[in-house]
């Protein structure tokens, strides 16, 4: 028979602090050991646990249903409202208003704003798109978590708060802590630090990062 492999990530979907993934099994189990409807999954990689926990969360927040694991691309977003940074390197699209076209949302056909973005993501630049509410946000970036997968590419997801889309905080999957250190000296922990591994291979393995941010952290992120 084979060996199990060994778990060190726990997804957990329904739990005392919400959605998160834990580095240890006491952790998880604090957070959800007789807790009401806890949902919880052990991985071996940290990627794992986070493509279940989005198709979990991604159905029990868009939709209002229990959480599953069968699915593995919806993922409710609330996207900043207005752009906020002219840096070279991304590029920002506002995307208007989709309005009364009668379009159904089980019949997605992409607008052309929205598969202008794709299109640039499909090509490897960095994007940041933004509208008011009912734009077609949510619906864009599940087509562009699609893409990755699809291509097989490692895609981290991170959000402000983890009630609205599932992964962790730009901070928590950074492992940055609050962020206030310089760049050289988390390299240094990261590269040194046996425990810190973890966040090393993350940071060098992952192909994409999206970044759900309220427009305040961006702005930070940004500077
Ligand atoms: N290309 C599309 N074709 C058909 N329907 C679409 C398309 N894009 C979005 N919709 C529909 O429009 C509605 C609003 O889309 P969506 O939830 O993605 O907007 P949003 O910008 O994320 O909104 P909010 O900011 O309020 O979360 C949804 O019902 C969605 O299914």
């Amino acid at each position: 028979m084979p060996k199990a492999s060994k778990k060190s990530y726990y997804a957990v979907c329904i739990g005392r602090e919400g959605p998160k993934i834990y580095n240890s099994w006491d952790e998880c189990k604090q957070n959800t050991s007789r807790y009401p409807g806890a949902k919880h999954r052990g991985f071996s990689t940290y990627q794992d646990a986070q493509d279940w926990l989005a198709s979990a969360m991604s159905l029990s927040s868009n939709l209002g249903r229990k959480p599953s694991a069968d699915s593995d691309s919806e993922v409710e977003v609330q996207m900043p409202p207005t752009p906020i940074s002219d840096d070279s390197d991304i590029e920002i699209i506002d995307t208007p208003p989709l309005g009364a076209t009668g379009s159904s949302p089980t019949e997605i056909v992409l607008s052309p704003e929205q598969k202008k973005v794709l299109k640039k993501v499909e090509k490897g630049e960095n994007v940041f798109f933004t509208g008011s509410a009912g734009t077609g946000k949510s619906v864009l970036l599940r087509e562009i978590i699609r893409y990755f997968r699809s291509t097989n590419k490692k895609v981290a997801i991170t959000a402000s708060t983890a009630v609205n889309i599932a992964g962790s905080t730009i901070h928590s999957w950074a492992g940055i802590g609050l962020g206030e250190e310089p760049t050289k000296t988390y390299v240094g922990k990261f590269r040194g630090q046996k425990k810190l591994r973890s966040v090393w291979d993350r940071w060098r393995n992952v192909h994409a990062l999206i970044v759900d941010e309220s427009e305040d952290t961006l702005s930070r992120a940004c500077q």
